[in-house]
């Protein structure tokens, strides 16, 4: 391997990822040497390195491997005195630069970093569990006059929170090129906080923060116990509401659950519309599937997929959706570097250790006693054969839970409820299927239930 390879192997990069991927992420690479199957490449932050790392390490791998060099391994440094960093004009930036970074950053950067290119409306599957959400989302991508402020997407690790923050981010620059769309972490709002006290540049701070059209903040419950930051962050956003600016916030749980966040942030964030995105249904993790394998195959064309293998993916790794993506990713650069098809052999082989991470652990047993608990009533009587409404209902949704949160037969799920035949275990769940429709405390209810149980 040598750089001259490495410049041809970064043409073929560019093609697959695409000319935003590659200006941003992969022309800043500077390769270093391969020693013992490990190809090191030096790069300008540690953020950079972890972001490369984790969305592109397995193609560069694959082009590696393709070029004939033998690597087991690709590995990110930061190379010292590196000056170098993307500039195009909205800003992204999520968690990990270091405060150090921060501190030698111009404050000017802000104007500098990249959003990702692949998160666009379009690459974003809607199910029902994020429906609303995006259509909030799309709402204020439109940049119509201000009607909801600040919207707030909240939701769980995972599920498509900063995905769709880009997604707005970007639909704004195309619609509206003249706003001043300012994308950034609250981890990166700390920095750019702490770095202008130190360098007393608060006017400037202040300046930039209250001149942007339209403010979005990732990861808001970052600031929560950090005072000072939460307050300048509270006075930024009182400043952008006043002026009728849009603010668009994410959040790992909803505003008014985060600990340690100031009532008076906490009350201004529940002022707008707040969104929830709901961990993935199986509907939805095969439909992300199905898209990014669409999208897989333009890099590797000719790989073939047997039936059933994303079909077995969305029901057994239902954790999040990164974890779903990551799986994908690995199965296309291992089946294409050992050439075959991905069939299920393959797919167990390859992945058995994700398999066996995101296992379900939730028991028929568990959901009986935390279904019997919301509901107050006794486990004898959910599980016996009462047939009162009040013993009745909790059992249905219990029967449900247990068909979707365990992998056990409907069979199996009777003989736990009391010896049941599997009709009346289908018959229950086909009966909460129905309620969810129509009665909002149903659905609810089995919300609350299921997050408790997946928690
Ligand atoms: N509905 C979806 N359609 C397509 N891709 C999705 C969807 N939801 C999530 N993803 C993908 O899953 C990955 C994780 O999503 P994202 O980073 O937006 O999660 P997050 O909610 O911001 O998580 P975190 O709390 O860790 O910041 C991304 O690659 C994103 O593109």
């Amino acid at each position: 391997m040598t750089q001259e390879k490495w410049g041809q192997l970064r043409q073929r990069l560019l093609k697959t990822v695409g000319q935003n991927n590659y200006t941003t992420w992969i022309e800043p690479l500077e390769f270093e040497h391969l020693e013992d199957g490990v190809a090191t490449f030096s790069v300008p932050t540690n953020f950079m390195g972890n972001y490369v790392s984790q969305n592109f390490a397995d193609l560069i791998l694959y082009e590696l491997n393709t070029a004939g060099a033998k690597v087991q391994r690709v590995s990110f440094q930061v190379a010292a005195n590196t000056s170098k960093r993307p500039s195009p004009r909205v800003v992204s930036s999520k968690a990990d630069e270091s405060v150090e970074q921060a501190t030698t950053t111009p404050l000017d950067a802000l104007q500098a970093a990249p959003l990702d290119a692949r998160f666009t409306f379009d690459s974003f599957v809607v199910g029902k569990p994020n429906e609303l959400a995006h259509a909030a989302a799309r709402r204020v991508s439109e940049g119509g006059p201000v009607t909801f402020n600040p919207l707030v997407l909240y939701g769980g690790v995972g599920l498509g929170k900063t995905h769709l923050m880009h997604a707005i981010a970007w639909e704004l620059r195309a619609r509206k090129p003249d706003l001043n769309v300012l994308y950034l972490s609250a981890e990166q709002f700390m920095y750019r906080f702490v770095q202008a006290l130190r360098e007393r540049k608060m006017m400037d701070f202040k300046v930039l923060f209250r001149s942007v059209d339209v403010l979005m903040v990732d990861d808001v419950q970052f600031i929560a116990g950090k005072d000072s930051t939460q307050e300048e962050f509270f006075h930024t956003f009182n400043a952008l509401v006043d002026q009728n600016k849009q603010i668009i916030i994410s959040a790992d749980r909803a505003p008014g659950e985060i600990k340690d966040l100031e009532e008076r942030v906490k009350s201004r964030l529940q002022c707008g519309l707040v969104v929830d995105l709901h961990p993935t249904d199986y509907e939805l993790r095969l439909g992300i599937l199905q898209t990014k394998v669409q999208q897989y195959r333009g890099s590797y064309p000719g790989l073939e997929i047997a039936d059933g293998v994303l079909e077995f993916l969305a029901q057994r790794i239902s954790t999040n959706v990164r974890v779903l993506e990551g799986a994908l990713t690995r199965l296309f650069a291992f089946a294409s570097l050992v050439g075959r098809e991905i069939d299920m052999e393959l797919t167990q082989d390859c992945l058995a250790d994700v398999l066996r991470a995101s296992e379900r652990k939730i028991t028929v047993e568990e959901i009986q006693r935390r279904v019997s608990e919301y509901y107050n009533i006794r486990l004898s009587d959910m599980i016996g054969p009462k047939r009162l409404r009040s013993y009745a209902r909790p059992r249905q949704v219990a029967m449900y839970l247990a068909k979707q949160l365990t992998s056990r037969s409907l069979p199996e799920i009777g003989r736990r409820f009391g010896g049941r035949d599997h009709t009346t275990v289908m018959h229950g769940v086909k009966r909460i299927e129905e309620l969810k429709l129509i009665d909002g405390q149903i659905a609810e209810d089995v919300e609350m239930l299921r997050r408790a149980l997946e928690a």
